[in-house]
């Protein structure tokens, strides 16, 4: 296949980062690329460098090592302004005397636009973010879902190619959180920057991430499409943080039971069933198996015809996916 010289950069390409603070290393060696219009979620525990690798990207760290190129430009020496990216924090970080209008236009107001002219950019970004009519409310009276949108807007309108997002939907309650992800992913399709999402909500990284990275003490441990990485997580304790229920010691390594690749019910032994749960979709029933405990997930109606507390399930060996130890 010829090559295109006309590939864009990457909107973000990080090499080997690290960062300590005092004597901890907070991150050690993480490179990761960010195509144009590709949105990649970094995905960890608590602790593990999430928002230090957001914080080097914008600036507000600089890193001990390690370069960050923005759009194929190198800004690690750079000042956070003068960057080109766009920033979501968690608290939104608005100003509360301005309008949400004014909040908008501060971006490019700051960059040397005349009024009319970052008015109009503001204008564009809420309509984007569906929040048109509000522009001459202050934004202390917003409700979160509003304030959330605002925030974004006010990232867009520094046309920014790349936008990061740490934990951008936490303050939110849930039923909001599940209709803004459906509105953020063709969001993001529609406006064709790189956008770096910093979550360690599973379900936000799959709705919104095209590829996910996986973060676990200061280093990435799986980078790969989401729904590869969710698939197929590459060890054991990649496999128990992305909440993988069957997975069971085995020999020096592990054994992991994909329910729709190696569980079958209604054939083979009868087995005790020792937990059912009601779940989206149906109820999920643990069955005491000869392996250990095995979870799936029968219809209600499924549940219902269950004799007794047990279940037939058989395994087939082939469904069955090793995978090497690495949780110690
Ligand atoms: N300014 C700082 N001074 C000292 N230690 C810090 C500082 N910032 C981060 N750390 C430490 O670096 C490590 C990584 O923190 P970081 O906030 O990047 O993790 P995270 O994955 O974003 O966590 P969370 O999901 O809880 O926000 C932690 O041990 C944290 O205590």
């Amino acid at each position: 296949m010829l090559s295109r010289v006309t590939d864009l950069p990457p909107a973000l390409s990080l090499r080997d980062i690290h960062k300590s603070f005092g004597g901890v290393s907070a991150v050690h060696g993480v490179s990761l690329d960010v195509a144009a219009g590709e949105t990649v979620a970094l995905l960890g525990p608590s602790g593990c460098g999430k928002s230090t690798v957001l914080r080097v990207v914008a600036g507000l760290e600089r890193p001990d090592a390690g370069s960050v190129a923005v759009a194929g430009r190198d800004v690690t020496a750079l000042p956070p302004e003068a960057r080109g990216v766009g920033l979501v924090f968690q608290d939104y970080a608005l100003f509360p005397h301005l309008s949400v209008l004014g909040n908008v236009a501060y971006g490019p107001r700051v960059r040397g636009a005349g009024r009319a002219a970052a008015e109009a950019l503001a204008r564009e970004a809420l309509a984007l973010v569906d929040l048109p009519g509000l522009e001459a409310r202050r934004v202390a009276g917003l409700s979160g879902g509003q304030a959330q949108r605002v925030a974004l807007a006010r990232a867009l309108a520094t046309g920014a190619g790349l936008l990061l997002l740490d934990e951008p939907m936490s303050n939110l309650d849930e039923r909001l959180r599940a209709e803004l992800r459906a509105g953020l992913r063709s969001l993001f399709a529609r406006v064709g920057a790189g956008v770096l999402l910093v979550t360690h909500d599973q379900r936000e990284a799959r709705a919104l991430a095209g590829r996910v990275a996986v973060m676990r003490a200061g280093e990435l441990v799986q980078v790969g499409g989401a729904e590869e990485v969710f698939a197929r997580p590459a060890t054991a304790w990649v496999a128990a943080f992305l909440g993988e229920v069957n997975l069971l010691p085995d020999g020096p390594g592990w054994v992991r039971f994909v329910p729709e690749e190696a569980l079958r019910p209604g054939v083979g032994e009868w087995w005790p069933v020792v937990a059912r749960q009601p779940v989206e979709g149906g109820v999920q029933v643990t069955v005491a198996h000869a392996w250990g405990p095995l979870s799936l997930i029968l219809s209600a109606r499924e549940a219902a015809a269950l004799e007794g507390d047990r279940l037939r399930l058989s395994v087939e060996e082939s469904g069955v996916r090793r995978l090497p130890e690495d949780r110690a």
